[in-house]
């Protein structure tokens, strides 16, 4: 797809690279939840067909050959990615969906004594491995970052463990110079789609003032964002006003996702990581660039998953640790997408929605369904620890800390909901 027309920009980008990235709060809130069901005769469905799913895909990247496939077939159950020990095993991306845990759902099921608890979920996406000159062809090139394009926020397997038998396609472990190569190709990549799109819009006339006004925030952000990456810096360091955001948003560039490191460590170091001056050098990186980091044994939780339960336990301790850290990647990846949950529950189910950061109570009620929206009337609500306090929701409304919502109310994280909507 992308072709490359940048070499013209290589002698700026010759010294070394200054990332920065965009805060990537990686705060998981353990807060409350909120849950009730909705009346009326409308039938829930699953979230996965409403319009916020374009938002739940995570894409793992990084260079051939460091463990991506090996955390994908972790973190997904029944994950059945091809991993194995030589560059570009890779080719066609693996998709997958995975629960995020959270332990305010069994709290919230066993108090409401549901039937079943249902988690939150987000979509993996298995990437092509990437290599210098991916963004002129080299590799699997523009078919890999046409992938990137298509998810919403991306993590960077770095790899941090030494094992002579796993071949390394720049010939040894260097997480500073692996992050660069990644952060390069995508930077040229986005320098050729702006070139072409600045291009275009010169020769654009505009058919109304309207369309006139988007088209020239548009320019002035992309001119901004240019200069940014001729830098080495990714769009998502540019500040730019939320409508120039909206005007450049369909050119989805690859430098304006949010990012994690992932750094993949070897099972000897899973108790200790920060002794492995690799994963250091990643920490000292992530940090420069306000973004997220991980640390990860890809090989100890994809042989976590072929344990039974029990023999997990003793192998965890063998290791010198007490839990797997999928958990922690999962919520951190939730996190970064923007994602909020709010709890319904009630006797036959305690479920947890996902929304996005904003949504108004109708908006939310309409990813349950439709017609939640359309009708929608109130929201009863209240906040997870409330309810936990409480123990009940008509205990809660009982102390008076059950709410009644309007249309206007932004739905808050962990918000315990019980919508009224007419059909
Ligand atoms: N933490 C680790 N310690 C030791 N070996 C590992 C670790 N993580 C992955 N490996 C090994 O690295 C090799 C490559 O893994 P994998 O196929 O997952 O890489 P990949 O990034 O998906 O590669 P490609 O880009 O070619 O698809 C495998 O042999 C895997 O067992
Ligand atoms: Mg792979």
């Amino acid at each position: 797809m992308a072709r490359i027309g940048c070499t013209h920009l290589m002698p700026s980008l010759l010294s070394p690279l200054k990332h920065h990235t965009s805060h990537c709060q990686l705060m998981f809130g353990l807060a409350g939840v909120g849950g009730t069901v909705g009346f009326g005769r409308a039938k829930a469905r699953p979230f996965s067909s409403s319009r916020i799913c374009m938002s739940l895909k995570a894409g793992i990247v990084g260079l051939p050959n460091v463990g991506k496939s090996t955390l994908f077939n972790a973190v997904v159950e029944n994950g059945k990615a091809q991993a194995a020990n030589f560059p570009f095993c890779t080719i066609e991306p693996n998709v997958g969906i995975v629960a995020v845990p959270d332990p305010r759902l069994n709290v919230l099921s066993d108090l409401s004594k549901s039937q079943r608890a249902v988690p939150a979920s987000i979509e993996f996406v298995d990437i092509a491995g990437l290599v210098k000159g991916a963004s002129q062809g080299e590799g699997l090139g523009n078919k890999f970052l046409s992938h990137i394009r298509e998810v919403d926020s991306l993590l960077q397997v770095v790899r941090c463990f030494e094992d002579n038998d796993v071949i390394h396609v720049n010939g040894k472990v260097d997480p500073r110079s692996d992050i660069d190569v990644i952060n390069l190709e995508l930077v040229f990549s986005d320098l050729d789609q702006i070139e072409k799109r600045l291009d275009k819009l010169k020769k654009s006339k505009g058919r109304d003032s309207q369309s006139k006004v988007k088209e020239d925030a548009e320019r002035s952000a992309l001119e901004k964002i240019k200069i940014a990456l001729l830098d080495g810096k990714p769009a998502r360091s540019v500040t730019i006003t939320d409508f120039e955001k909206e005007a450049v948003k369909h050119l989805c560039l690859l430098t304006m996702k949010p990012i994690i490191y992932v750094a993949n460590v070897a099972e000897s170091e899973v108790a200790d990581p920060g002794s492995n001056p690799h994963v250091k050098e990643v920490m000292g990186l992530a940090s420069e660039l306000q973004s997220g980091l991980v640390t990860v044994s890809a090989q100890v939780e994809s042989e976590l998953t072929e344990l039974p339960s029990e023999e997990r336990t003793e192998y965890l301790q063998s290791l010198g640790v007490s839990e797997s850290g999928l958990g922690n990647l999962i919520r951190a990846t939730y996190s970064l997408l923007g994602l909020r949950t709010y709890f319904t529950s009630g006797e036959k189910e305690t479920k947890a929605w996902t929304i996005l950061a904003g949504m108004t109570a109708p908006q939310a009620a309409g990813v349950i369904h439709s017609d939640f929206e359309k009708g929608f009337i109130r929201a009863e609500t209240v906040a997870y620890d409330d309810f936990v306090a409480a123990g009940s929701l008509a205990a809660a409304r009982e102390k008076g800390v059950l709410r009644s919502e309007g249309k206007e109310y932004i739905v808050q994280e962990g918000d315990v909901m019980l919508f009224r909507f007419n059909v």
